[in-house]
This record gives C-alpha cells, sequence and structure tokens, in this order.
C-alpha cells in the first residue's frame, strides 16, 4: 500500500504517538533516540509515511534539540494548547510559545481534554483557531463514548463534533488539517474498533467534510484512527480505504513496537 490516492489526492500515511502524561524530558529523549535508531536501521521511508510524536510540553525542547541536532526526519507536536496567545491564563501553553519550539501539529480536543478538563466544541474550534494562527497544523480529535455507540448513534454524534469543532473556520484556514477518530471505549482499553467499523467512520468523516468545504479539500485531508492500535492491529485497521494513519497512545511509549506500527506495510507483507 501507498498513498491513500483517489484522483488527484494523495495522502501520505501519518503514524503519530501521543506520550500522553509519560516520559519525562529525559526518558522522552531515550525514547526518541531508540525510536530513531530503530527507524534507521530499518531503512525507514519517511516521505512515504510520516512519524510524529506528541510528547508532555516539558519534553518539546529538549526533542527539539535532539530532532535538529541529529537531522532526524521524525515531526513532533504538542498534546494540547492555548486558545489564548499570551496574558493572564495560567497554566496553559500558547501556540506562538509551541511555533517557537517548531512544532508541527498540535492536539486539539483529545478526548481526555474533552472529558477531564470539560472542553467544549466551541473551546476547541478556538484551539483549532489558534494552531492555524501560528502555523501549526491542527490535529482535530473526535470519537463517541460507549452510549453512543450501543445505542448507535456513534456517526451522528461524531460528526456533531466535527461540525462544532470547525465551525465558522474556512477550508483555506484549514489546510493541512488532520482529523484523528478516537472512539473513547477504544483508548487505552484494549479494546480496538474492527477495521470495518474505523472506515465506516472514516468514510463519514471524509463525506461531512465535502459537504462543509469542498470535495477536493474532503479528499486531501487525512483522517486517522486512534484506540488500543498496536503493530499486531494496525495493517487491517489501515486498510480502511479512508483511513489514512493512526493516533497511537500506549504502544507509542515502546520504541520497536511503535516502530513497528510505522513500518506496517512490512507488518503487513510478513504475516
Ligand atoms: O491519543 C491516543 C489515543 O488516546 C489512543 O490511546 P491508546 O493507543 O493507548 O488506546
Amino acid at each position: 500500500m501507498t498513498s491513500k490516492t483517489d484522483g488527484n489526492f494523495d495522502r501520505t500515511p501519518l503514524i503519530a504517538g501521543n506520550w500522553k502524561m509519560n516520559m519525562d524530558h529525559a526518558q522522552g529523549i531515550a525514547l526518541l533516540q531508540k525510536l530513531a535508531w530503530t527507524l534507521k536501521d530499518a531503512k525507514h521511508d519517511f516521505q512515504r509515511v510520516e512519524v510524529a510524536v506528541f510528547p508532555p510540553f516539558t519534553d518539546l525542547r529538549s526533542v527539539q534539540s535532539l530532532v535538529e541536532g541529529d537531522g532526524l526526519q521524525i515531526v513532533y507536536g504538542a498534546q494540547d494548547l492555548s486558545d489564548q496567545d499570551s496574558g493572564a491564563y495560567t497554566g496553559d501553553i500558547s501556540g506562538e510559545f509551541l511555533a517557537k519550539l517548531d512544532c508541527t501539529y498540535a492536539l486539539v480536543g483529545h478526548s481526555e481534554r474533552r472529558t477531564v478538563h470539560h472542553e467544549s466544541d466551541e473551546l476547541c474550534r478556538d484551539k483549532v483557531r489558534a494552531a492555524i494562527r501560528h502555523n501549526l497544523t491542527p490535529m482535530l480529535c473526535i470519537g463517541e463514548g460507549l452510549d453512543e455507540r450501543q445505542s448507535g448513534n456513534h456517526v451522528a454524534f461524531t460528526l456533531e463534533q466535527l461540525r462544532g469543532s470547525l465551525a465558522d473556520l474556512n477550508e483555506q484556514e484549514l489546510e493541512g488539517l488532520v482529523v484523528a477518530y478516537e472512539p473513547v471505549w477504544a483508548i487505552g482499553t484494549g479494546e480496538v474498533a474492527g477495521p470495518e467499523d474505523a472506515q465506516e467512520m472514516a468514510a463519514a468523516i471524509r463525506e461531512e467534510l465535502g459537504k462543509l468545504y469542498s470535495e477536493d479539500f474532503a479528499q486531501a485531508t487525512r483522517i486517522l484512527y486512534g484506540g488500543s492500535v498496536k503493530s499486531s492491529n494496525v495493517a487491517n485497521i489501515l486498510g480502511g480505504a479512508d483511513v489514512d494513519g493512526a493516533l497511537v497512545g500506549g504502544a507509542s511509549l515502546d520504541a520497536e513496537e511503535f516502530a513497528k506500527i510505522a513500518r506496517f506495510e512490512q507488518h503487513l507483507l510478513s504475516n
């Protein structure tokens, strides 16, 4: 499998590791070095499959030094950002600061932010806007909980989050947007959505993007799946025509396992 192609649109697969609140800066550097060595040994082609990590804020300066010092092709981003740029917002981190650390991406609306910190779609929309203001690519996370899944309302619920989190933004502003579909019931639980479930939702998200914006925008937007992704299931999940990558939590803390996930094409061939 190469880039997902539809007409003129190539969507380079993206494998992203969200370290969550794990790895202090020294541990983070060790993990990133090991990941880089493992991928180098495997002759990983970063043009073919992009690899990104999302360390805690306190690791980002060290990650920047390592990536720039060693010329790594692994890119990185922040797990969150403020909707504000500066001022009396104790504990918040501005997109401006993240841009100065050469972050490529910023996660917005991860389900743990939405549930633990009660972040609304409206706040997520403002965070998407803040990311764009600072030339960070937003990776917008959406996905249903177990109740919505069991009641069969999962598609409607997730698309409502999508619309709410992108309200009033136009497609020029959103160029490069990445959407991560993460069913909350599959995060850190070992429960993984089946490849058909991931594909069903990714297709619905793409269709909705085509209604909200242009068909070209919908076809160019990468849609990832997240929720208990491992090297043993990634190839099947990414087999869906609309699934362009994975947002990996727990398994991204093990360099060899995460490298295997990034090498999902080889894994598919060897099975
Ligand atoms: O951001 C990553 C997701 O929350 C998935 O986490 P997980 O792979 O540990 O289930």
